[in-house]
């Protein structure tokens, strides 16, 4: 898929998208409560660690993830290990949090 339609499908990925509101992030977090809000090199990032009994659980769980990701176009960080794999969400072009975040976040939940 051509980038451009690739960043017209995410409406986060384009500079000048509007970050979550102090406001918003409190109301929003609440329905994402397993996740924690995160500063890493000064970009607010949503953050979980899933554990699992092995690596090829993790590993799957890790699939899942990345398949969602190429799906809507918009992608986290991933930091598969044996046992677990530790998921951060933000959105890059506007360096914080987009609502779309909070979405991805709340739809990996439900890949577990
Ligand atoms: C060209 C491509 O669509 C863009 O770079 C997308 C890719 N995935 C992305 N993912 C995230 N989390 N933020 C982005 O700004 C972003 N931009």
């Amino acid at each position: 898929m051509p980038q451009t339609q690739l960043e017209q499908k995410c409406e986060a990925c384009r500079a000048g998208a509007p970050q979550v509101s102090d406001a918003e992030l409190a109301e929003l977090i609440r329905v994402i409560p397993d996740w924690t809000p995160v500063v890493i090199d000064g970009v607010l990032q949503l953050q979980r660690v899933y554990e699992f009994s092995n690596f090829a659980q993790a590993w799957a769980m890790c699939d899942r993830v990345a398949a969602l990701a190429e799906e809507a176009g918009h992608h986290p960080a991933l930091l598969l290990g044996w046992g677990r794999l530790q998921v951060n969400w933000w959105s890059h072009k506007i360096r914080g949090l987009h609502r779309l975040d909070f979405e991805l976040a709340a739809k990996t939940d439900q890949l577990l």
